[in-house]
């Protein structure tokens, strides 16, 4: 690949956050006249050649967990934990232009050493696994596509909104938002998805496409970046045969354009067996074949495992082997099995021990040896690497385009959320109730007037951060896969998400406030009705902060609700309006809630320090000598706006920090 290429831009447009097409696929604007502008289109075709050919080779690979996790701590045990082995030195080497399939029953470790291939095991993986003779790399990260077992798709988005902000997010800079588009268009056509490609994905709480489908718009996520290595876990479970047949003979064309594909197979039909170049044959996490896939037979024959008949599915006769089912005595073993006999396994066990010493007697060395002749070789050993080192920090979209996309996006999937008409009917009902409940107070009832001020305080500390708690937990498993991928930074995730929000976040308070504001009767002032409005406004930034960072370090929604409601009660009873007589030993908690801060803040533009109110018997008492107000304080506003401040800044930097936390650890 000439490197001058990876650096030539295209000019024209380049605005793919402004709408997704609709369904008629006339909108599909045609290409670009300009042929070199063809030319460079035809180079990010998945049906184009790869970019970056890429050698994988495993050695030695072997993952342990430990089965009983403990945190560690003053009660500890001392004794070592129990561990497992997953993976036992597995080894196998796929050149650019070859398909491997990993076979084995299920547990077998298919799924463990395809997530380390993806370089996203957790915990240490011992042996070397090398990209063109290079560790796993950011660079690399994005060149390699890893579809997983769970399909994770946003539920509300249709299948090619789905591909297209795909495409918008993941295809280099150099394509114009039109190339893109037809991009995942393409895929569509492809895996068959044009009579879905306007219906909704759908979840476990909403119907949309079937489970093949599903798992086909996470197959075509990932075949939309024209990836060098591409790594699917069971891409055809829960499929029909045609249409199994159908993706991995995409998959072949993939590969036939100079890439790297590895699959995790369960049982394949004799017809799909044909199409693998390698397999990896694995048993209890041990290999006993990894070799071409037309060699297999012959192999387990030369150490004397002949299959029964001569038109057996090799794939069925493999799985039988690493099963422990020697194909002489199947039928009897199979009928042992249902009979409940328990011999049966020790037999099992001696087949499945005797197939891994045979691996490693006679495949073993010679695999070793042609890993090490592929690593001499400068074409497998420096192939790519001029190109990691230019493109290693660069991402596939600048900041702000991503920034727009996932922000177009969220709004879309939570359009139903947002706006939902049980959330405008909560905020609008306890409005008026409580405009009701104060109808025109004065302030000859100065305490129902303090009252109404504290519950403005309260309600909207409770109320954004339980909405905010649910965000980075429900978005979770949508957050690793395409982080882990390198398709966006953090920092435009987290402001669009953050930013998405806002606008129903802030119009709800103002109806409300503005609704329990005249009716309850407050000062008739639209200064102190706009500054109350603004304090409130920015209570609601400072508490959904609060929730976002909850829910970011804790991730899981119920445990962050539990704690939230905890905190806000403190901050509700340490806020100055219940008690006004704390101890001064436990009085501090008061400067940690932010309730107290806006509560004090809104009492402060409602009332001045000179202002008297009707205190009975025609007397006038001083506003500052009310208790509740006299605990509080007048002045000394402009420092609760800098520890509101500090506190809108400090839980949104805290959250962000979990968020990052939450990458490294996956
Ligand atoms: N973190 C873990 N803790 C404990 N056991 C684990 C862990 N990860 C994997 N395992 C175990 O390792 C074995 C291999 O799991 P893996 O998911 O790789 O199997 P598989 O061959 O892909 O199975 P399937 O085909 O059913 O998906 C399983 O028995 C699984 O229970």
């Amino acid at each position: 690949m000439p490197p001058q290429q990876e650096t030539s831009t295209i000019p024209g447009s380049n605005n793919p956050a402004n709408t997704i097409p609709s369904s008629s696929s006339s909108n599909v604007s045609p290409c670009s006249e300009d042929p070199a502008h063809k030319q460079q289109a035809a180079r990010f075709s998945i049906l184009g050649e790869s970019l970056h050919p890429v050698t994988l080779k495993f050695e030695d690979v072997t993952y342990s967990v430990n089965l009983a996790p403990g945190k560690g701590g003053c009660f500890a045990s001392q004794e070592p934990k129990p561990t497992r082995t997953i993976l036992n030195g597995v080894s196998g080497i796929v050149l650019p232009g070859e398909l491997l399939a990993m076979l084995g029953p299920s547990g077998s470790g298919k799924t463990t050493l395809l997530t380390a291939i993806a370089s996203r095991l957790p915990g240490k993986v011992s042996g070397r696994i090398t990209y063109n003779g290079q560790p796993f790399s950011s660079s690399m990260k994005r060149k390699t596509g890893f579809v997983t077992q769970d399909d994770v798709l946003y539920p509300h988005l249709t299948v090619l909104e789905t591909l297209t902000y795909a495409a918008f997010l993941r295809l280099p800079k150099e394509l114009s938002r039109e190339e893109k588009i037809q991009q995942a268009e393409s895929i569509i056509m492809q895996l068959g998805l044009t009579r879905c490609r306007n219906s909704v994905v759908g979840g476990p709480l909403l119907r949309g496409i079937s489970g093949g489908e599903r798992k086909r718009v996470s197959v075509g996520q990932e075949m939309l970046v024209n990836p060098s290595l591409l790594l699917l876990d069971e891409p055809t479970s829960g499929l029909d045969s045609t249409t199994a047949q159908r993706i991995v003979a995409t998959l072949r064309g993939l590969v036939r354009g100079g890439r790297t594909v590895v699959v995790t197979i369960h049982q394949p039909s004799s017809r799909l067996y044909r199409m693998f170049d390698k397999v990896v044959l694995l048993t209890d996490g041990c290999p006993i074949y990894s070799g071409y896939a037309g060699q297999v037979m012959d192999y387990f024959c030369s150490i004397g495992f002949e299959p029964g008949f001569n038109f057996m599915n090799p794939a069925d006769f493999l799985l039988d082997l690493a099963n422990g089912i020697a194909p002489d005595k199947q039928d009897d073993q199979l009928d042992l099995t249902a009979n409940g006999r328990s011999d049966h396994h020790d037999d099992q066990n001696l087949i499945k021990q005797s197939l891994v010493s045979s691996y490693k007697k006679n495949l073993y060395p010679l695999l070793k040896a042609e890993i090490q002749r592929t690593s001499q070789d400068p074409i497998h050993s420096k192939s790519g690497t001029s190109s990691v080192r230019f493109r290693e920090n660069q991402w596939t979209s600048s900041w702000w385009l991503q920034f727009k996309v996932l922000l177009r996006r969220g709004l879309r999937e939570r359009k139903h959320e947002s706006y939902s008409g049980l959330r405008i009917f909560q905020v609008l009902s306890v409005s008026i109730l409580s405009g009701l409940l104060w109808w025109h107070s004065d302030t000859s009832h100065i305490q129902d007037q303090v009252g109404l001020v504290f519950f403005f305080s309260i309600f909207w500390g409770f109320y954004p951060m339980f909405n905010a708690i649910f965000a980075f937990p429900q978005e979770r498993p949508m957050l690793i896969k395409e982080r882990s991928s390198g398709m966006y930074r953090l920092s435009s995730y987290y402001f669009a998400r953050t930013a998405g929000d806002l606008p129903m976040e802030l119009v709800l308070p103002t109806v409300f406030v503005t609704i329990s504001y005249w009716m309850g009767g407050l000062k008739p002032s639209l200064v102190t009705f706009i500054l109350t409005l603004l304090i409130v406004l920015f209570n609601v930034l400072v508490s959904q902060g609060l929730g976002l960072a909850l829910g970011a370090i804790l991730m899981e929604a119920k445990q962050a609700t539990a704690l939230a409601s905890v905190t806000m009660l403190v901050f509700l009873l340490a806020g100055g309006y219940y008690i006004q007589h704390i101890p001064p030993f436990i009085s501090w908690l008061k400067y940690i809630s932010f309730s107290h801060y806006c509560y004090k803040l809104l009492i402060g533009v409602q009332y001045s320090a000179d202002e008297v109110y009707d205190c009975g018997l025609r007397m006038h008492c001083r506003v500052m000598d009310f208790p509740a107000i006299k605990y509080l304080g007048l002045d000394g506003k402009w420092m609760d706006v800098f520890a509101l401040l500090i506190m809108l800044v400090g839980y949104r930097l805290l959250a962000y920090v979990a968020l990052i936390r939450l990458g490294k650890h996956h």
